[in-house]
């Protein structure tokens, strides 16, 4: 059952239209992701859902009440630096009627309570910026940009802890740039493009939507221009001397027609993943890698 349900979304600031026509639900119970290029509208989409924004037109339901319901992680959570955690996290409580169990949420997220913010590190702030989110107790809980700038251990525990959160029934919105948090984490997920939705599907759907087969990886050194005009191929990048070949059919045999293997070395045909799906569906690519 939807529990958010976004019907044509438009957001303008001033003469800058930030979200164009945007239109989705969400399930209870779901992790739903938004991905986007930066720019994109997704900050501006959850905002609008949150009440943060108001729409210039369109229309937004959410099933909960906005103020104790809904949980917000927002970009750059700063807080003052002798805070403790434990004061954080009390002082956000007694925003709520009825605020969620603290010493449930220090133990969930695995945090000091007596550790002061300034101490916190940038994987400890970032889970104290969830329990912030999660003070309230709330349905839904909307998290951009969650694992931003952290190392891959950092990341990996908050897609544990986001995990756990869903599985108390907590319906997650989530705005993310990594294509390795959306495989790991997301049930569905929107891409956006331009203020509009491209597609909304499963990870395996969107890979399966965007109709690539499989992937060749080898490295040469020589031209790769005629590639792309291989009936097979959907896209070729390269970095270095490292080139990328997607497409269907008999990609290896087509590639070989114009590269002869003497000239190649390393090659290895690998899966479809969800970059290169972001890539075909948008003709960009997702982001910097982290
Ligand atoms: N307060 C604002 N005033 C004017 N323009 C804005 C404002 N907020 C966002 N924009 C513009 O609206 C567009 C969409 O921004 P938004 O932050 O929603 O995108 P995003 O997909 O979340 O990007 P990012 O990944 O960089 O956070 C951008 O062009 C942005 O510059």
């Amino acid at each position: 059952m939807a529990i958010i349900t976004v019907d044509h979304l438009h957001k303008a600031y001033g003469d800058r239209v930030a979200v164009e026509d945007v239109s989705f639900s969400v399930d209870e119970g779901e992790i739903f992701g938004i991905v986007g290029r930066n720019g994109a509208g997704k900050t501006t989409t959850v905002e609008c859902i949150a009440g943060l924004r108001t729409p210039t037109s369109g229309t937004i339901r959410v099933d909960a009440d906005l103020k104790e319901e809904v949980g917000v992680q927002l970009q750059d959570c700063s807080l003052p630096d002798k805070i403790r955690v434990r004061e954080a996290l009390g002082l956000f409580a007694s925003f709520y009627a009825r605020p969620a169990d603290l010493g449930r949420l220090l133990d969930e997220t695995g945090l000091d309570p007596d550790a002061p913010f300034a101490k916190l590190s940038g994987g400890q702030r970032q889970r104290l910026s969830i329990a912030l989110a999660l003070v309230g107790d709330p349905k839904i809980a909307i998290l951009d940009e969650l694992t931003t700038g952290l190392d891959p251990r950092a990341r990996r525990e908050t897609w544990d802890l986001i995990e756990r959160i869903r599985a108390r029934g907590v319906t997650v919105l989530l705005v993310t740039h990594f294509m390795a948090e959306v495989e790991r984490l997301c049930d569905r997920v929107a891409l956006l493009h331009a203020g509009r939705v491209r597609a909304v599907d499963t990870p395996a759907g969107l890979i399966a939507r965007a109709g690539l087969g499989q992937r060749l990886v080898f490295r040469t050194s020589e031209p790769i221009d005629g590639l792309r005009d291989l009936p097979e191929v959907t896209s070729v990048t390269s970095a270095g001397d490292e080139v990328t070949v997607t497409g269907a059919g008999d990609l290896p045999a087509a590639v070989l027609t114009r590269l002869p293997a003497s000239r190649i070395s390393g090659l290895r045909v690998e899966r479809a993943s969800l970059d290169d799906a972001f890539l075909a569906l948008t003709g960009q690519p997702p982001a910097e890698r982290p």
